[in-house]
């Protein structure tokens, strides 16, 4: 394995080896800037002792999820400190040398650290440009010991994060006319799976030929994201692609596969990707929360009936996430595997 990283920093790279080039649809480079549209979710809304305030905040947070499948959060208590840190953390990591971080190189997918480069190489036609380092961190815990500090600073960052994916799961739950407490109970939430991915996209000569991330869905209930400040990330919405730029001190989040199948196609699981740029090194950190691994998610039998019947079958989430890591992610989501 040869890290991205390391090939950059080692040729003072002027072109892009072939073995990244990305075939790409001329219409996929076609951008669109409706930035202003985005939804913002105003979480200390969702959390107001004000019903009144709360309840609008709920809608909003129902309808970002029904109509974009995305949003940017703020006033969500995590604080700049926090998300600081934790983005230095990342950089250290993947400042290890190329030794260190190999003993994190895994093997399989669900192994419970992995670092590597791409996507899944088994699958890969073409390299992307990003190294990775993912880590199963609940309900067990698994981070590398090195560098120092960084475990103690994953542990504060995802223990904050997954207490604003509680809560917004309680806003979901309300939103669909379900009690609160509905996806908490149902998928068992308080011992769900969270994945923390860092992703590293150093710059490239030629960021039109190649693909940080290509097109794909995540698979968990919710997705959180935050980046240094390199925009990279692009949303498809009504088929358009639309890049997006968090906000300072503000999380960018989308559902996954798996509030799509629970919802039973009320929310959408919303298409992304990655792009590089030639100037600096993006990082994004994302924690990905769903369901404990051997939990099987299907439709919430509340939100189906004669008029909309089940659209999914239900799927281990263990086996939803093999699925889709052992294949080549190519612009179509898992989940059309898996409708009925
Ligand atoms: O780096 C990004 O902006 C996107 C990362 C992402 O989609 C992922 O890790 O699943
Ligand atoms: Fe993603």
């Amino acid at each position: 394995m040869f890290s991205i990283k390391e090939l950059v920093e080692s040729n003072c790279l002027k072109s892009v080896p072939s073995n990244y080039f990305c075939l790409k649809n001329p219409e996929d480079s076609i951008l669109y800037y409706e930035a202003d549209n985005i939804p913002t979710i105003d979480f200390s809304q969702l959390t107001s002792s004000n019903l009144n305030e709360r309840s609008k905040g709920i809608q909003q947070l129902g309808n970002a999820c029904r109509d974009w499948g995305f949003f940017k959060l703020i006033n969500h208590g995590v604080s700049e400190t926090l998300m600081d840190k934790m983005l230095r953390a990342s950089q250290r990591f993947f400042d290890l040398s190329e030794e260190e971080k190999r003993e994190y190189a895994g093997g399989k997918v669900l192994d419970p650290i992995r670092y590597g480069t791409s996507f899944n190489l088994m699958v890969d036609k073409a390299l992307f440009w990003r190294d990775y380092l993912k880590c199963h961190v609940h309900p067990h815990f698994n981070v590398p010991s090195k560098p120092h500090g960084f475990s103690e600073t994953v542990d504060e960052y995802i223990t904050k994060s997954r207490e604003v994916v509680g809560e917004l799961l309680k806003g979901i739950s309300l939103s669909l006319g379900l009690e609160e407490n509905y996806i908490h109970k149902r998928l068992n939430v308080e011992l769900g799976s969270q994945f923390l991915i860092l992703n590293f996209y150093p710059p490239c000569p030629k960021p039109e030929l190649v693909m940080g991330l290509p097109a794909h869905t995540d698979h968990g209930l919710l997705t959180l994201l935050m980046e240094n400040e390199l925009g990279g990330l692009q949303i498809q919405h009504k088929g358009r692609w639309i890049p997006v730029h968090a906000l300072p001190n503000s999380f960018l989040i989308n559902t996954g596969d798996h509030l799509e199948i629970l919802t039973n196609g009320k929310y959408k699981s919303v298409l992304h990707r990655a792009v590089v740029n030639t100037k600096a090194t993006r990082i994004s950190v994302a924690t990905a929360h769903g369901a404990p691994l051997d939990t099987s998610v299907g439709p919430a039998p509340e939100l189906v009936g004669d008029e909309n019947p089940a659209a999914y079958r239900a799927i281990k989430y263990r086996d939803y996430i093999h699925f889709q890591q052992s294949n080549e992610l190519d612009r179509r989501s898992c989940l059309d595997h898996i409708r009925i």
